[in-house]
């Protein structure tokens, strides 16, 4: 059994972060574990309230996992503050793990900071390096470079500034364009345009989550990276389709829409 861990935020709601990840792991075939670096109180209308962990348990964890339990590929997501990102960043030089995406998450979708902005640098410095892929979407990739996004041009340009930052590949997601969600995908030397069909619907709780974690598990399969985005592009598209209509703000993606579908449970 192949195995990914995520490190990042645990979302009470359960539409994105920890929650999402492991969903999406298990929905793509592989064992996940977690390492829980802060609690939000969120549903699918707001963050609430966000407690970091303590540095010493986010440590703890890390190395409860990778001194016991094989890791094919980790993905990172809520790191909150610049010292949780000096400790990820130190134990990955230790731990060495073969895969590492990285999802920049920094704003909720209702706008609640969860990355501290001095922690940004950090990010930048420490972590981004070290990733096999950073997948920011266009607010998160504006921050790291300074470049506003209004063209394909611009896109082409912020993936060059991110590989600039010491990326070795970066997927740009197309989530926030008003047009059809486009992704681009850099691999560290081509361009390639990984196109969707924007799906109308409110319920994006967790999109970027999803995808990073699907990912994730498939590099950890031992599937291409190339292969891997667009498998897991194809997925998410598929979870959005048919997304949950629970909560009364940005509803949840579905991650075991066939699961659920046969077992007549989306109705239930
Ligand atoms: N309405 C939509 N229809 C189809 N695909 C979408 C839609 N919204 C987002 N996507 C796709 O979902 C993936 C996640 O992109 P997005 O830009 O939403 O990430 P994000 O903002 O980091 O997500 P989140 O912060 O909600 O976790 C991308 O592949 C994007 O193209
Ligand atoms: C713990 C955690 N991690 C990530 C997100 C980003 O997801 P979204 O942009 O859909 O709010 C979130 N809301 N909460």
């Amino acid at each position: 059994m192949k195995t990914a861990l995520t490190i990042a935020g645990s979302d009470s709601g359960g539409g994105a972060g920890i929650q999402a990840d492991l969903k999406a792991f298990a929905a793509q075939g592989v064992f996940g574990m977690s390492v829980i670096t802060a609690i939000t109180a969120q549903n699918t209308k707001e963050v609430r309230s966000v407690q970091n962990i303590d540095l010493s348990i986010i440590q703890d964890q890390i190395e409860a996992v990778f001194d016991d339990i094989r890791v094919d590929a980790v993905k990172i997501g809520m790191l909150s503050s610049s010292e949780t990102v000096d400790i990820v960043a130190n134990s990955f030089k230790k731990y060495d793990p073969s895969f590492i995406v990285l999802d920049p998450v920094m704003v909720s979708k209702g706008g609640h900071h969860l990355l501290q902005e001095e922690a940004i640098t950090a990010l930048k410095e420490q972590m981004i390096p070290l990733a096999t892929v950073i997948t920011p979407n266009i607010p998160e990739a504006e921050v790291l470079t300074g470049i506003r996004i209004q063209s394909d041009q611009d896109q082409i340009d912020v993936c060059r500034a991110i590989q600039a930052l010491g990326a070795k590949s970066v997927l740009l997601k197309g989530g926030h364009h008003s047009g059809d969600p486009n992704d681009l995908f850099f691999d560290g030397t081509d361009f390639h345009w990984i196109y969707g069909e924007r799906i109308h619907t409110k319920n994006t709780h967790g999109t970027g989550c999803t995808l990073s974690s699907a990912i994730a598990a498939n590099l950890a399969k031992g599937v291409s990276l190339k292969d891997s985005i667009e498998i897991s592009k194809s997925y998410i598209t598929t979870a959005i389709k048919h997304s949950l209509n629970l909560g009364h703000g940005h509803g949840p993606t579905n991650h075991f829409y066939e699961l659920y579908e046969k077992a007549n449970l989306v109705k239930a």
